[in-house]
């Protein structure tokens, strides 16, 4: 068996993405991804997912130059082909970044970020090669399907008039019948059982009203909020007071391990978190303060799925949670997903997931949700297969773009709708 890779290809898309709100705007009508490809000696090919945006793009490009002539099985080894590559000053600020709302955006994340991909294309080649799934390589699944929650975003019915984008069928979404109408839809398609509202976006009396309505429609469904660190102590605090009944816990109330630390000093609500423990620099503070109960894990910026193995232990050995954050993905990295969460034995909550509004994908068969979760799947590698003409048709929409979709920017998709618009201030009620 030669596992050696002898090609790398990266394909960067555009997919189509509905019109979701959250507190800094709303979603483009298309959304940058990569997908990324490792052939082996022998002709196996993996498959990884990663974001796509031209800050990963310029570190995949060169990653992807070094890793020719290496082994699949070399995955330590990509930490270090990593650490070679350069990272431009400009891409790095202790601020949340533009859109992506995932915390910090340091030299290290950026190149995780990239890491991902290329872990995921990895295990894939290597399982194919070995005939066994990702699961089994990570020391093997302890269920066989993975729960996700639904994710439930306000939303307008459509892109705004003249703006180029493919319609979706979902209705509009922002008041609470709007979103009780959605949490339906979720659970009859897909069942899911627990329901995430994404706030932040209308002032905090509005969303509590539509968690409220959720509590009433889904009585002893497991509920949860996320203002992406949209208010303040105080804020937070009086929306835990309110909705501390029904919360299943509250999301990044508010910015910054502090003002978390000072929420959850004064309220019994568990506070999870995508923003303010995403790097391992940041758990000793914030675990040792006691600030957060839940930590969101994303395989892309923790750097795969096997770092993703190392933060469920970390948090196992601090009694915090642990369960997994989302951004608009496609089917491989909601495989990738399965995998290591079938693995992780404490995994107390559903995961996260956007796939419900991806329409579009790359592979040829769609992955699905019974009962709200996904059977982990059991056949070689991800266990998915891509799909070359959907790539190559979502690579020339790429191609096409005249550069305005290339980097996800939320506050200038809402720019169009409302001129002026600027991504607000935090906190911002
Ligand atoms: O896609 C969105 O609008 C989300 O708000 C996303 O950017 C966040 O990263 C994420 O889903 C979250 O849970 O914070
Ligand atoms: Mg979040």
């Amino acid at each position: 068996m030669n596992l050696t890779v002898t090609d790398v290809r990266l394909t960067p898309i555009l997919v189509a993405d509905p019109p979701l709100l959250n507190t800094q705007g709303v979603h483009q009508p298309y959304t940058p991804r990569l997908i990324v490809e490792v052939e082996t000696a022998d002709g196996i090919t993996g498959v990884g997912e990663t974001y796509g945006d031209t800050k990963y793009l310029e570190l995949a490009r060169p990653f992807a130059r070094k890793l020719v002539g290496r082994e699949v099985t070399d995955l330590n080894g990509l930490f270090a082909v990593a650490d070679e590559v350069a990272v431009d000053r400009s891409r790095v600020s202790g601020q949340v970044d533009v859109g992506g709302l995932r915390g910090v955006q340091t030299a290290d994340k950026l190149r995780l970020s990239v890491v991902s991909g290329f872990e995921v294309a990895c295990l894939d080649a290597l399982g194919k090669a070995l005939g066994l799934p990702v699961h089994a390589l990570l020391g093997g699944k302890v269920r066989d399907a993975v729960e996700y929650s639904a994710y439930l975003f306000y939303k307008w019915a459509a892109h705004p008039d003249g703006v180029r984008a493919e319609k979706d069928d979902w209705a509009a979404a922002v008041d609470p019948a709007g979103v009780v109408e959605q949490a339906r839809r979720f659970k009859e398609t897909y069942g899911f059982t627990s329901f995430k509202l994404k706030g932040g976006v209308f002032p905090p009396d509005e969303e509590i009203a539509a968690v409220r309505a959720l509590a009433e429609a889904f009585p002893g469904h497991p509920l949860r909020l996320d203002p992406n660190g949209a208010w303040s102590v105080e804020t937070s605090l009086r929306v835990a007071r309110e909705l501390g009944d029904v919360l299943e816990y509250l999301e990044d109330p508010t910015l910054g391990t502090a003002g978390m630390a000072e929420v959850a000093a004064r309220t019994g609500v568990p506070l999870a978190t995508n923003m303010c423990v995403t790097t391992f620099a940041e758990i000793k503070e914030a675990f040792t303060r006691d600030a957060v109960q839940v930590v969101l894990s994303d395989h892309h910026y923790w750097g795969g799925l096997r770092n993703t193995r190392q933060l469920a232990a970390i948090c196992s050995t601090f009694g915090v949670g642990v369960s997994m954050h989302s951004n608009t993905h496609l089917g491989i990295s909601l495989a990738a997903m399965t995998h290591v969460a079938s693995t992780v034995p404490d995994l107390h909550h559903a995961c996260d997931s956007h796939y419900p509004w991806q329409s579009e994908d790359v592979l040829t068969e769609r992955l699905t949700f019974e009962a709200g979760r996904v059977a982990v799947p059991d056949g070689p590698g991800l266990g998915v297969e891509l799909d070359r003409t959907r790539l190559a048709e979502l690579h020339r929409r790429w191609l096409d773009d005249d550069g305005s979709h290339r980097d996800r920017d939320d506050a200038a998709a809402m720019r169009i709708a409302e001129p002026g618009w600027v991504t607000p201030e935090v906190p911002r009620w």
